[in-house]
C-alpha cells in the first residue's frame, strides 16, 4: 500500500530570511514537481482580506440573473460566465458553476492597453471594483515572489519569470458553485478533472472542500488547507517551459454527499505577456520530446476553444 501523502506546506516567511531563503526555493521547486500543488502561508495577505472578497463575491452572485447577464461579453475572458458555458477539454457535461473573471487594469499608455479587453464592473455590488482591483495586485505580488525563489531553484537569471508576467495576461476568477439540485445532468461534477492553462495558480482557499489532486500513482488526493492559505498550482505553460519537470497536475472539485450549501473559490490565474514565447528551458531539453515554442497568446487562445469558447 502507498504511504499517506499530504501536499507540503511552506512558510512565505523563510523567502524573507535570507537563513532559509534557498531551502524555501528548494522546497517550493520540490514539492510543485512531486506534487503540482503546495500550500502557502504567511504571504502577507490577511485572513480579513479573504473574507471581504467571498462576501463581495457572494453578493455578486446572488443577483438576479439579469442583472448578472448583461455583463456576460461572450469572450469568457472578463465579466461574467453563466452556469453550464464552461466544460474540461473532452468532456461533454459542463461544469456545475457561474464565475466571473477580472483582468490587469493597465496604465493609458500601455501597448498591451488595446490588446487585452478591457475590464466589466458590476455596478450593482458596491466596492468590488476597487476592492478586486487591489487584491489582484496584491496576488501578483506574492505570484512574483514565488517566481523569484523559483528561478533560484532552477539557477536561472533571477528575474527570468517575472519579466515574463510584466503586464501580463493574469486572471483573477470568482467561482460559485451553487448548492445541488440532483437535477444535474449526466456525470456532471462542480469541476470536471483538468489541468490549468497557465503558469502558476494562486488559489484563495475554498469555502469547503471539495478540491482533489491526481497524483502519480494515480489516486485522488484531497488538497487540504487552513484558512487564510493559498492553494498554489503549476499549470499547462509552465509543463512547456520545464518539460514536465514541474508538472500541470490535474485536478477537480468533486460533489460534496450533502449537496445542500453553495461553495466558493478564488484562484488566480497568473499568465505571462500575451507576446512572450513558450520555449523549453535549456537546462530541460531533452532529445525528441520538446514541445515546439508557441506564444502565450495562441497557446491560450487554442486552450480556450477546447474549453468552449
Ligand atoms: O474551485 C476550486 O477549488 C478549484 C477551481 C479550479 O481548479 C479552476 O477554476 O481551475
Ligand atoms: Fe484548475
Amino acid at each position: 500500500m502507498s504511504e499517506l501523502r499530504k501536499v507540503p506546506k511552506l512558510s512565505l516567511k523563510e523567502y524573507q530570511n535570507p537563513e532559509t531563503q534557498a531551502e524555501f526555493a528548494h522546497q517550493l521547486y520540490s514539492g510543485l514537481s512531486e506534487y503540482g500543488f503546495v500550500v502557502i502561508s504567511d504571504h502577507g495577505i490577511g485572513q480579513e482580506v479573504f473574507n471581504q472578497a467571498y462576501e463581495l463575491s457572494q453578493k455578486l452572485f446572488d443577483l438576479p440573473l439579469e442583472a448578472k447577464s448583461q455583463y456576460e461579453t461572450g469572450s469568457g475572458q472578463r465579466g461574467y460566465i453563466s452556469f453550464g458555458k464552461e466544460s474540461a477539454a473532452g468532456n461533454p457535461y459542463p461544469d456545475l458553476k457561474e464565475y466571473w473573471h477580472v483582468g490587469p487594469e493597465l496604465a493609458e499608455d500601455s501597448d498591451y492597453k488595446t490588446e487585452y479587453p478591457d475590464n466589466v464592473w458590476p455596478k450593482e455590488v458596491e466596492q468590488f471594483q476597487p476592492f478586486f482591483t487591489k487584491l489582484y495586485s496584491d496576488l501578483n505580488s506574492v505570484a512574483e515572489t514565488l517566481f523569484l525563489a523559483l528561478a533560484e531553484a532552477m539557477d536561472l537569471d533571477r528575474n527570468f519569470f517575472t519579466q515574463m508576467i510584466s503586464e501580463g495576461n493574469s486572471i483573477q476568477r470568482l467561482i460559485h458553485y451553487p448548492a445541488l439540485t440532483g437535477l444535474e445532468v449526466g456525470n456532471s461534477i462542480r469541476a470536471a478533472a483538468h489541468a490549468d492553462i497557465n503558469l502558476m495558480t494562486l488559489l484563495i482557499g475554498a469555502t469547503d472542500s471539495g478540491l482533489e489532486l491526481l497524483d502519480r500513482d494515480g489516486n485522488w488526493l484531497p488538497v487540504e488547507n487552513q484558512e487564510g492559505d493559498l492553494v498554489i498550482d503549476t499549470g499547462d505553460m509552465m509543463a512547456r517551459l520545464t518539460n514536465n519537470q514541474l508538472p500541470a497536475t490535474i485536478h477537480r472539485v468533486v460533489n460534496p454527499k450533502d449537496g445542500s450549501k453553495p461553495r466558493y473559490s478564488i484562484p488566480f490565474f497568473v499568465h505571462p505577456r500575451n507576446s512572450v514565447t513558450l520555449e523549453c528551458i535549456e537546462q530541460f531539453k531533452s532529445n525528441g520530446s520538446n514541445d515546439a515554442p508557441i506564444t502565450a497568446g495562441e497557446f491560450l487562445d487554442q486552450r480556450l476553444r477546447e474549453n468552449g469558447f
